[in-house]
């Protein structure tokens, strides 16, 4: 028997969408998670300090009794969000970061940004403050190639919008390249990078070889071997600029199975066992704790937790619901395909 002890870990990149979806879900995140970065792409997304505070009480209503958990809450950038409106959320406490969705990228993105120029005043604001820009790094552009949008993103808007905003602190969210892996790397403290747990586990092959998978498909998708290589290495590298973001993404059976499926992963409920049984797999189970308790409460300048979480390794599978039931529906919980013989200490 194998066990290790790390400071309770955080998500630093959650949706935990509403109503009943959300009652159904958030008690996957509070059985380890002690804090989540919580995504505001809701239909209205959550763009102002009043509708951050109305959602932060919801979440709060819906915890499981007894659950110590503490969301995080983040800004939806709109082109008409208001500099002063994200100031007084960020000095309050309230708001940990602003989340920029390229309009069209992703699920719930329309309303994000089209012309970057328009969120120059907000950028300026947030690097005068030091409050972090969560991105979603991919370009919208009909003739770049879907395995491509995150590279291109990073040459021809990230790197431009960092270079006109000095100081600006941004998190690229869930980095599926090299290309992203090695840019992070490339530059300074004020850059982090989370990794999926998912990114870490499946390549384009397993979204598509043997028939079309669809609860493997997420944004942005998984690419060629070769990174998600990189992204291992990345991740359980020790490197302060990596740290875990699950970007555990419930979309229920019907809306995933679908002949336009929608994009995300549900991997809230078995992240910590599978990282783990990835970071064993690497010889670097002891750099789990910087990469799923450290870093992120680092860069977002918060203490780690002070309670712990151990993971024990028996001869006997983890086991692990196939699907959460929800009001909602039913969201099918993310098969890495392998056995894990990591279990989380109640
Ligand atoms: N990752 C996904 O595939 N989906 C996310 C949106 C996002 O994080 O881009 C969702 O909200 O469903
Ligand atoms: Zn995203
Ligand atoms: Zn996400």
């Amino acid at each position: 028997m194998t066990q290790i002890t790390l400071p309770r870990p955080d998500d630093w990149h959650l949706h935990l969408r509403d109503g009943a979806m959300l009652q159904g879900i958030l008690p996957e995140s509070t059985h380890h998670f002690a804090r989540a970065i919580v995504m505001p792409n809701l239909v209205p997304p959550v763009v102002t300090a009043a509708e951050a505070t109305a959602y932060r009480d919801r979440i709060l209503a819906a915890l499981p009794e007894g659950a110590a958990f503490t969301p995080l809450m983040t800004l939806y950038l709109t082109e008409a969000t208001d500099p002063a409106d994200v100031r007084a959320a960020a000095e309050s406490g309230l708001v940990k970061a602003v989340k920029l969705y390229p309009a069209g990228a992703t699920t719930n993105s329309n309303a994000g940004v089209r012309d970057f120029d328009k969120v120059r005043g907000v950028l300026e604001m947030m690097a005068e403050i030091g409050l972090p820009l969560c991105v979603h790094g991919e370009v919208v552009t009909p003739e770049v190639d879907i395995f491509d949008r995150e590279a291109v993103f990073i040459d021809t808007v990230l790197d431009p919008i960092r270079r006109a905003t000095p100081g600006l602190r941004v998190v690229m969210e869930h980095i599926t390249t090299k290309d992203g892996v090695d840019y992070a790397r490339s530059q300074d403290d004020t850059l982090g990078a989370t990794i999926t747990t998912h990114h870490l586990i499946i390549n384009r092959n397993h979204i598509l070889v043997g028939g079309i998978k669809p609860h493997y498909y997420c944004l942005p998708v998984a690419k060629r071997e070769l990174h998600r290589l990189a992204l291992r290495e990345a991740a359980t590298s020790g490197d302060p600029r990596f740290f875990i973001g699950t970007d555990s993404a419930p979309h229920i059976d019907d809306l995933k199975e679908n002949a336009c499926g929608c994009a995300g992963c549900f991997t809230a409920t078995n992240t910590m066992q599978l990282l783990a049984h990835v970071f064993e797999e690497e010889g670097k189970l002891q750099n789990l704790e910087a990469f799923a308790s450290r870093n992120g409460p680092a860069f977002y300048r918060m203490p780690v937790n002070e309670e712990t979480l151990t993971l024990i390794k028996t001869d006997t599978p983890a086991a692990w619901p196939d699907k959460i039931i929800t009001g909602a529906g039913p969201v099918t919980v993310f098969n890495p395909g392998f056995p894990v013989y990591w279990h989380v200490k109640n």
